[in-house]
């Protein structure tokens, strides 16, 4: 299976009886290594519900996922927690940052959860903060920065230690266009070097940095745009050397 997420026949209902909210009905989503979708519908028809099953914070009702050929619902809850750990990068729209953590100890926290070293955690940590451009604040607590600086803390802690998935829900939401555009760009240099990421967004300018535009209503996938060529042309712009 060539898909870093592949989705099938998902279906998530909230509630039951007459309760009973159906936010996903049915859903096929395949997203390769290197690509970005954008997932764009109206308000309630199930993109962050979308979101959630695909980065295994929510159970589907119906259906399964695959991260990278492994069926999450086969893993025990140890394991999925570590596989969400090791290949999924969260970028929500309210950052999620830790504000008694600065910036470089946020970015490190998840993998020394997962028993790396603090010193290697560290430098993992510094390369990651300066592909975003932040290696001077390191130091900094979330408060002493800025929003875009901030979002792009998040990022950074999205990508550290070469997550395969990034997940983003409206991730420039709160950032002016120019910081929203950075935001963009470093989500495709991600994809550049080989990650896949989804992102969802109510605003066309920002899907249009997207490889693929998905559209859902009612919680069904009604146009999942073109698929995308064979593997090799998007393998062919794949995962740079030394990252
Ligand atoms: N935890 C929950 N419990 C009950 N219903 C929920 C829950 N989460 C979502 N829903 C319902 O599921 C449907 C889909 O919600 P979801 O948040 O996925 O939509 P959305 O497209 O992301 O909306 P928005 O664009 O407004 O964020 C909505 O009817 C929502 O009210």
């Amino acid at each position: 299976m060539s898909a870093v997420l592949e989705m099938r026949q998902v279906s998530k209902t909230y509630g039951s009886g007459t309760a009973a909210v159906q936010a996903l009905d049915a859903v096929d989503l395949a997203v390769r290594a290197g690509e970005l979708v954008a997932v764009m519908g109206p308000s309630g028809s199930g993109k962050s519900t979308l979101l959630t099953i695909a980065g295994s914070l929510e159970e589907p009702s119906e259906g399964e996922v695959w991260i990278e050929g492994t069926a999450l619902s086969e893993l025990s809850r140890n394991k999925r927690a570590r596989l969400r750990r090791r290949q999924i990068g969260y970028v929500f729209q309210d950052f999620n940052l830790l504000a008694g953590l600065t910036a470089v100890e946020n970015i490190t926290m998840p993998l020394e959860l997962d028993g790396m070293k603090a010193k290697q955690a560290r430098r993992e940590g510094i390369r990651a903060l300066e592909e975003v451009g932040l290696a001077d604040r390191a130091g900094s607590f979330p408060d002493e920065l800025s929003g875009g600086m901030r979002q792009r803390v998040a990022i950074a802690r999205a990508l550290v230690g070469d997550r395969r998935l990034l997940l983003a829900d409206e991730p420039t939401g709160a950032l002016d266009s120019d910081s929203g555009e950075g935001v963009m760009r470093l989500i495709r240099g991600a994809c550049r070097n080989g990650a896949a990421a989804v992102l969802v967004t109510h605003d066309a300018q920002l899907a249009a940095w997207a490889d693929r535009v998905v559209f859902v209503r009612d919680g069904r996938v009604i146009d999942a745009g073109p698929e995308p060529e064979g593997p090799e042309s998007l393998l062919s712009s794949g995962r740079e050397s030394g990252r």
